[in-house]
C-alpha cells in the first residue's frame, strides 16, 4: 500500500484568513499530499502574546473556513493538550495513531530562520519534511541555518518541497487591526468568518 502524505500547517489562526488557505491549497497541489492537519496553537512556543480569541472561537472559525475542502482536518490536539504547543511532541502522537505515513511540516521562511530555538529541532527534522514557503520576489531559501542539525541529503528533500507563492499581504494582526478601526475586512478571510467575527464582537478596538 503506498504510504500517506500528508501535511501538517500549525499556526496561531487568530483568525485564520486567505494567506493561510493560499498556502494550504498550494501545499496540497505541490505536495500531492492525501490530507492537511490545520492545527492552532495553544501557547505559541516562541510568541510573547496569547491569542485574542479563545481556543473555541479559533477552532470555530478554522471549521467555517475548512469546510467543505476534501482532506482538510481541524486538528485539536494541541488545545486539548494545553500549555506550550511544542511541534516535536505534536508529531509524534500524529506518528503513533498513522504510521505508514510521510509527514509534511508546513512553515514560513521566518520560522526556518528561529528553527534552532525550536524544541528539539534535530529529532523534529528526521519526523517531517519541511515544506517552505517561498514569497514571490524572495530570494531563494536560505537552508544554511540547519547546518548541524541535518545533513545535506535532507537538506535536498526540503529544497525539493519549497512552496513557491505569490506575496499575499495578509496577516492575522491586519485582520485584528481592520476589525478594531471598523474598516472592512471582505476578501482578506473566508465569508463565514467574517460574519463569524462581527456576530462574536471579536477584535475591539484596543482601550
Ligand atoms: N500572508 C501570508 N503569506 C505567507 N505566509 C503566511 C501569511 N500569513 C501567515 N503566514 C504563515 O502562516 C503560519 C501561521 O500563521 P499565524 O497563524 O501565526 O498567522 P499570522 O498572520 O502570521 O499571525 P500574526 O499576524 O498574528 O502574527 C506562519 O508560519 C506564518 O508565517
Ligand atoms: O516546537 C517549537 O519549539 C516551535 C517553535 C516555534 C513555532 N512552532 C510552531 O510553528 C507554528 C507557527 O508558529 P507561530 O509562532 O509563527 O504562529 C505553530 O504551529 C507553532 O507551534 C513550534
Amino acid at each position: 500500500m503506498r504510504r500517506k502524505r500528508i501535511g501538517i500547517f500549525g499556526g496561531s489562526f487568530d483568525p485564520v484568513h486567505l494567506g493561510h488557505l493560499w498556502i494550504a491549497e498550494t501545499a496540497m497541489e505541490r505536495l500531492q499530499l492525501d490530507a492537511l492537519h490545520w492545527i492552532p496553537v495553544a501557547q505559541s512556543p516562541l510568541k510573547a502574546r496569547n491569542p485574542l480569541a479563545s481556543d473555541q472561537q479559533r477552532l470555530e472559525m478554522l471549521a467555517l473556513a475548512v469546510s467543505g475542502r476534501d482532506g482538510w482536518v481541524v486538528d485539536d490536539r494541541e488545545i486539548r493538550r494545553e500549555g506550550v504547543s511544542y511541534t516535536v511532541d505534536t508529531v509524534e502522537q500524529l506518528q503513533a495513531e498513522m504510521p505508514d505515513t510521510d509527514w509534511y511540516l508546513i512553515i514560513g521562511s521566518d520560522s526556518l530562520a528561529s528553527m534552532e530555538r525550536w524544541h528539539e529541532p534535530e529529532k523534529l527534522l528526521r519526523q517531517v519534511t519541511l515544506a517552505v514557503v517561498q514569497r514571490g520576489g524572495q530570494p531563494e531559501i536560505e537552508f544554511s541555518v540547519l547546518d548541524g542539525l541535518v545533513d545535506a541529503a535532507r537538506v535536498e528533500e526540503f529544497r525539493q518541497s519549497v512552496i513557491k507563492m505569490p506575496v499575499i499581504e495578509i496577516s492575522s494582526s491586519e485582520i485584528r487591526e481592520r476589525v478594531g478601526q471598523g474598516s472592512s475586512i471582505r476578501f482578506r478571510v473566508p465569508r463565514p468568518v467574517e460574519t463569524y467575527i462581527e456576530a462574536n464582537d471579536l477584535y475591539p478596538p484596543l482601550p
